[in-house]
């Protein structure tokens, strides 16, 4: 087995597969090293879409490991005898690049010794097993990890992915939790990450999907100001004009909730910056959020454009729509068309007395209460200080350690409190996800049931306990370097704001709907839970429930024009032939625009 390394300007050159040392710690960021140490050379990857990375490095590893099974050591190229070769039927010049098979997999999993199988984790990742339950480090390569979420796409989210890598300007909608931010991690993943930027329009959204806020990437302010003066600004300041000329994917989740005047404000300077008359630059657009939850946060008094489809630059931006229909949050089919008919601001009197039915119902169990949501993020925060301050106990603080004066960047950016005091008995909510196959995932709801080593031990919904240790978040600085915080990953959770609640999955949930002030809030909040049985709305009222009327009308201009360009049937893989579809569907619109 050798490796080839081809290049425009050198001959191929090929290394022997043959006491490699792989230096894979910073694959998620699309770097590795390959040291062939008989060469006495190492190669260096660097900027490889991460899922690309891992598959390569898989390929090797399973390929070496499972030839062990053939006879030669674990690191000496297969020798395939003359007689095989032979007897192959093909020409004894003919070389292919050989896919890793079933049985290659079998073998390698057969002769892969436990130790290999994980990559050792730093002392500090180190956790103690409790109850059956591991904890998050050490990280998997070459089997599923349980700290990450494993399941594939589905077609819809497929085509979507698939229309990304064809490098189309893109806008995707979806109700919630048809998985439109698992969708686009996938999609970060799949693209070379020096020139990706994947952003949000809050701060925890944008931790959701390991990116940045959109403010933090754009780099002029909130925007406000005469256009000549933010393309000034940004063309002055050279860290922030050097990420726009870079960037060459600019992802965006929660669009719903970027102003649409910024985003106007934005596509210019991107133009300015970038000296390039095509629509933001010719940079590649990935959008994605769902109109119907909630809409940008704007000054009181403020008119004009609110949403960004209002634009007239994002008609000229968006050169393909889709919209994931599979719900994958909830997988009640009741409580899902329940949802669907308040997405669009329609309750009927079965919804109504359905979901006045919850204000009874018992959700709690083993001492877990349910999270209350409230629309006013001071009430929330009341809320958890009075219920922290009734338990009787000795009080402890955990402060973060926070990359060098960046407390308030983080604080706005991860979702992790730079203080957090606990007591026993206080409830808390899991913010990363520790081990998805346990149930410790973002979200997850439980209570402190004592301290240990000076951790906090949490016992969760579904009975598992787990210490919480410090963990990382990180965010790009506006000049694209790295900012770090360790606290442990929880926050109280007697309350939760509704607008910091967007984008997350509660396992149980109620609400007041009573000060409800904006359109799709409620929606919001009765879309976090997963199901009507963990779920009580304590004063259900159809008044609390509407939807923006422009976003109606948005939406059904967008179906329309789906509906007459859906011409690329779903679950098939993209074709040259679907290629020319999606080619002869992108004209159709252009046509359309043009009327
Ligand atoms: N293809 C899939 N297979 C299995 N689970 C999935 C799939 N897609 C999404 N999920 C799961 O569904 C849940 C909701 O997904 P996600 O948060 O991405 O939805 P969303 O559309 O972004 O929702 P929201 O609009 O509320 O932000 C998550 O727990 C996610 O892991
Ligand atoms: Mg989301």
């Amino acid at each position: 087995m050798y490796m080839e390394i081809t290049s425009e300007k050198h001959a191929a050159i090929r290394f022997a597969l043959k006491g490699i040392n792989v230096f894979k710690k910073f694959m998620a960021e699309g770097k590795a090293s390959v040291k062939f140490q008989d060469a006495g050379c190492t190669l260096f990857i660097s900027n490889a879409p991460p899922t690309n990375l891992v598959g390569f490095l898989r390929t090797i590893f399973v390929k070496m490991t499972g030839d062990k099974d053939q006879g030669s050591s674990n690191t000496t190229p297969s020798k395939q005898t003359m007689r095989s070769k032979l007897l192959s039927g093909k020409a004894q010049a003919f070389e292919e690049i050989s896919p890793v098979t079933v049985a290659d997999l079998n073998n390698a999993k057969k002769n892969i010794p436990k130790s290999t199988l994980t990559t050792p984790s730093p002392p500090s990742k180190k956790r103690k097993m409790e109850d059956g339950v591991r904890g998050p480090a050490p990280k998997k390569l070459y089997s599923p990890s349980p700290l990450t979420n494993t399941s594939s796409l589905n077609p819809e989210q497929q085509r979507v992915l698939e229309a990304c890598l064809g490098g189309k300007n893109i806008f995707f909608t979806g109700s919630a939790g048809t998985g439109k931010s698992f969708l686009l991690k996938r999609i970060v993943a799949a693209l070379p990450p020096d020139v990706t930027v994947a952003t949000a329009s809050t701060g925890v959204a944008a931790c959701h999907v390991g990116g940045t806020t959109l403010h933090a990437f754009a780099g002029i302010g909130d925007g406000s100001g005469t256009l000549e003066h933010l393309c000034e600004r940004a063309m002055k300041l050279p860290l922030v004009a050097q990420k726009w000329r870079k960037c060459k994917h600019l992802i965006i989740d929660e669009i719903s909730m970027v102003d649409g005047v910024f985003f106007e404000k934005l596509e210019a300077v991107a133009r300015h910056v970038r000296k390039n008359d095509k629509p933001f630059g010719g940079i590649q657009l990935i959008l994605c959020g769902d109109f119907l939850q909630l809409p940008p946060v704007v000054e009181k008094g403020k008119t004009g454009k609110r949403f960004c489809f209002q634009s007239p630059c994002w008609d000229k931006c968006i050169e393909l729509c889709f919209e994931l229909k599979q719900v994958h949050r909830q997988k009640d089919s009741e409580f899902i068309s329940i949802l669907n008919s308040i997405r669009i601001g329609r309750v009927t009197k079965e919804i109504s007395e359905r979901l006045t039915g919850t204000s009874r119902q018992k959700i709690e169990s083993d001492g877990i209460l349910a999270t209350r949501l409230c629309s006013h993020t001071n009430d929330s925060k009341m809320i958890n200080d009075s219920k922290l301050s009734d338990l009787d106990g000795e009080e402890k603080i955990f402060s973060s350690q926070d990359s060098d004066n960046a407390t308030k960047q983080l604080d706005m950016q991860t979702i992790a409190p730079s203080k957090l005091l606990l007591k026993v008995g206080a409830q808390v909510m899991l913010l990363k996800n520790i081990n998805v196959n346990a149930g410790l995932v973002n979200g997850a709801r439980g209570v402190v049931v004592r301290f240990e080593e000076g951790f906090p031990v949490v016992r969760f919904k579904n009975k598992k306990e787990y210490t919480a240790r410090s963990e990382r978040w990180y965010v790009k600085n506006s000049n694209g370097s790295l900012l770090c915080r360790r606290q442990v990953p929880l926050n109280l959770a007697w309350a939760f704001s509704i607008h910091k609640s967007q984008g997350l999955t509660l396992d149980c949930v109620e609400m007041s709907l009573s000060k409800i002030f904006e359109a799709g809030q409620a929606y919001v909040a009765l879309s976090r839970a997963q199901s009507l049985d963990t779920l009580r709305v304590l004063d259900f009222d159809s008044r609390h429930v509407w939807a923006d009327p422009s976003v109606l009308e948005f939406y059904q201009r967008f179906r329309r024009r789906l509906q007459q360009m859906e011409i690329v049937p779903l679950g098939r893989p993209l074709t040259d032939k679907t290629n020319k579809k999606l080619k002869l569907r992108e004209i159709l619109e252009k046509q359309l625009r043009r009327k």
